[in-house]
């Protein structure tokens, strides 16, 4: 069955405060959205995703997914319902997974639990038991009301397509909050099926705050290696860990010849286990030819980012009988703790010879040594 997922996130997010709509906003570093996005694009039974955004929102979308195909947005509406309407006229398939973009995490294993059923069933939702006693209450308590029975509805909630569609077009009561509402009164059968705490809804400033702390404690430490050798070639100066460095003779070789940061990149790769830099920006494309290294750590960064990861520490030794590194040292740290978008404390930069033994110690070029400490996201 061939299933597209719908996120909506066209809402305000008044109640999350913030200034931006909340799903904009980022969580671990990465927007909401895109997260909400990921978490159902990675499914291997998902074919396609489409979002709905407000009106006025298109560049904000457009930052926050990124790199993400997900075809042209869909504007919704004043309601969320008028905005899974707008979204269920936008797109084809056969079963459909309606999300809350304000859901960012969504394990895997949700999902198959939802689409399951859709062979036997019109439709099936998450849902989670109540372990609180339930009331009613205005500034004072009223009548407790029996739970027996009762469960909290979460989102995504599966469809066969064209019977949600037709649910919607017969819906004629108020603005129903969720689609098993509308689905149940048009007479369609809704499985329930287990939820999960991960899939809480991000309404208030405090559920922002959980879900940083849940983030952090998800998060394992990872380390990776970088290496990297040019030799000596031309007329200097040579680009050495984003400075340039005053030197009769250049350095040869893939882009500007900088080894500390192609050592850098290679660590971070190594650390969030995503190949290396050859990988990434292949020697035989003529675009890298003379290109600013900078480029490369940048986008190796950005990578861990969007995995879910985040750079703790930086350590790199150069390599070399020549240029002295030692006057330019802080300049590097200060140069590729800009390229990675942290702080200078968190970069080391040393150096050594090799007390004039090998290649290095023959004065033919220079290597650098790098390693990479982060922190990422379990799942991944
Ligand atoms: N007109 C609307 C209203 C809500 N939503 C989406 O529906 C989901 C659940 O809504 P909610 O958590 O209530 O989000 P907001 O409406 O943005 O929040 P608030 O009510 O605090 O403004 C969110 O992903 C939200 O972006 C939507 O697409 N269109
Ligand atoms: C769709 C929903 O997330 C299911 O629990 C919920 O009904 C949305 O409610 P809201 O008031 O729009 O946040």
């Amino acid at each position: 069955m061939s299933t597209t997922a719908l996120i909506v996130a066209a809402g305000k997010g008044e109640r999350a405060g913030g200034g931006l709509p909340k799903q904009y906003r980022l969580l671990g570093g990465k927007p909401m959205l895109r997260r909400a996005v990921q978490a159902l694009a990675s499914h291997p039974a998902i074919s396609k995703v489409r979002v709905v955004i407000g009106s006025g929102q298109q560049a904000l979308a457009q930052q926050a997914l990124d790199g993400i195909d997900v075809g042209k947005l869909v504007e919704g509406g004043e309601e969320r319902a008028d905005s899974v309407r707008a979204g269920l006229s936008a797109i084809e398939g056969e079963a459909i997974l309606v999300h809350d973009a304000a859901r960012p995490f969504c394990p895997p294993q949700v999902i198959d639990r939802l689409l399951a059923p859709l062979e036997f069933f019109e439709g099936a939702a998450p849902v989670l038991a109540i372990g609180d006693t339930l009331a009613r209450a205005s500034d004072r308590l009223n009548e407790p009301v029996d739970r027996t029975g009762m469960v909290r509805v979460q989102t995504p909630q599966a469809f066969r397509l064209a019977a949600l569609r037709s649910a919607y077009e017969s819906w004629s009561g108020a603005t129903p909050t969720d689609e098993t509402t509308v689905a149940r009164a048009a007479g369609l059968t809704v499985a329930a099926v287990e939820g999960d705490p991960a899939l809480e809804k991000i309404t208030t400033p405090r559920d922002f705050a959980r879900a940083e702390e849940w983030l952090l404690s998800r998060l394992v430490p990872r380390t990776g290696i970088g290496f990297d050798v040019h030799a000596f070639g031309g007329e200097g100066p040579i680009m050495l860990g984003g400075v340039e460095v005053p030197h009769l003779r250049g350095l040869a070789g893939h882009s500007d010849a900088d080894v500390v940061l192609h050592a850098i990149t290679d660590a971070l790769l190594g650390a969030a286990g995503l190949g290396d830099i050859g990988e990434h920006f292949p020697p035989s494309d003529r675009r890298w030819a003379g290109a600013s290294s900078d480029l490369f750590v940048a986008h190796a960064a950005a990578l861990v980012r969007d995995n879910g990861g985040i750079i703790d520490h930086i350590d790199c030794t150069i390599i070399c009988e020549e240029p002295k590194v030692g006057p330019h040292r802080l300049a590097m740290r200060k140069a590729v703790a800009a390229a990675l978008g942290i702080e200078e404390a968190q970069i080391s930069i040393k150096a050594t010879t090799t007390e004039g033994l090998g290649f290095t110690g023959r004065h033919e070029g220079i290597a650098a040594q790098a390693v990479a400490n982060i922190r990422q996201e379990v799942s991944r």
